[in-house]
């Protein structure tokens, strides 16, 4: 099944790249290394329609989300900012104008919201830059990993605006330190890798680009061996235990897996547990 580019034409992007390099693998990669892959229009679009479509896709188990060139990415790209501005200094009245910009806000936002809410476990590999918008990003990732010459910068501040498109609402979640998030986001100064690491954001650090790839691919061919039912429901769960009570999560597990663990995945999975030098698992697909 392994192949170097995913077939289907539901996968042809302009800024993004998509290839299939192991069985249930997809790699999405951000592709305009010329702009530091800087987030214009058409990736803001693409993004939406490519995790979307993912989530949808049973010959997709994991995500792996990198980039190519010299940065992960530069964040919003600042050449490409006409209708925004247009709606700022147009001369619509202001209520006019906010229910454009909510409402344009409100869609770049799914951008990020749409790995969040993909069925499958996305993890970002990331390396070099990872400003502005790419944090963002990031956050909305399962498993992040990075380059020892990776920096994270929350920039917006230095542009001025406060971020709006996931920053602030999930940075908190992942790092936990809310002193270190409100330090991060007021002064815009760069953290670096082992940072990075230390604070929780990523949760290994490679030495460069190939080791990083070959890292988060090995992870991601792991989990894909594992029953899709486990994984889908193990993403869904903690998204929602993150979100409510334990108390609430407990609730909401018991009556997810009343339904999953009448998944015939249980029985095979089980069975190869006990047969520990019987072949690997085989499931079908979801
Ligand atoms: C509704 C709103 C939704 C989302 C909002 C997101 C907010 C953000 O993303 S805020 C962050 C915006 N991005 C930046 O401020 C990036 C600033 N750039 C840099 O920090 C550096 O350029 C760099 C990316 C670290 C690269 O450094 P270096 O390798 O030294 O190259 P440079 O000489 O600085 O840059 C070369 C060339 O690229 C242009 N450029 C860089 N980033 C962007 C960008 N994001 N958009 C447009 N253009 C970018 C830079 O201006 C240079 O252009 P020249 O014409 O060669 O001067």
């Amino acid at each position: 099944m392994a192949s170097s580019a995913a077939s289907s034409s539901k996968y042809k992007f302009e800024t993004l790249s998509v290839s299939t390099p192991k069985d249930y693998v997809y790699h999405v990669q951000l592709n305009r290394p010329q702009q530091f892959n800087a987030m214009n229009s058409a990736f803001w679009r693409e993004m939406v329609e490519c995790f979307q479509a993912i989530s949808e896709d049973s010959d997709c188990r994991v995500v792996v989300i990198s980039a190519n060139g010299k940065h992960f990415t530069s964040g919003l790209d600042l050449s490409d900012m006409g209708p925004l501005m247009e709606t700022v200094l147009g001369d619509d009245d202001i209520a006019r104008k906010f229910r454009t910009l909510q409402q344009f806000i409100k869609r770049y936002q799914l951008s990020f919201t749409s790995i969040e809410q993909c069925h499958k476990p996305v993890i970002a590999a990331i390396h070099g830059g990872c400003i502005g918008g790419g944090v963002d990003l990031v956050t909305a990732a399962d498993i992040r990993f990075c380059t020892q010459d990776t920096f994270f910068q929350i920039k917006e501040v230095e542009i001025g605006l406060a971020a709006d498109v996931g920053t602030l609402q999930r940075l908190p979640k992942v790092i936990g330190s809310d002193s270190l998030v409100r330090e991060l986001a007021y002064t815009a100064r760069k953290m670096f890798a082992d940072e990075a690491a230390q604070a929780g954001l990523v949760s290994r650090v490679l030495p460069d680009k190939d080791s990083l790839l070959k890292a988060a691919l090995e992870t991601a061919s792991s989990i894909a061996g594992k029953s899709p039912v486990a994984i889908q429901g193990s993403k869904h769960n903690l998204n929602y235990a993150r979100d409510h009570s334990i108390e609430e999560g407990l609730s909401y597990m018991a009556t997810w897996n009343a339904a999953m663990l009448q998944s015939e995945d249980l029985r095979i999975a089980a069975m190869a547990a006990m047969d520990r030098k019987g072949p690997p698992p085989v499931f079908s697909k979801l």
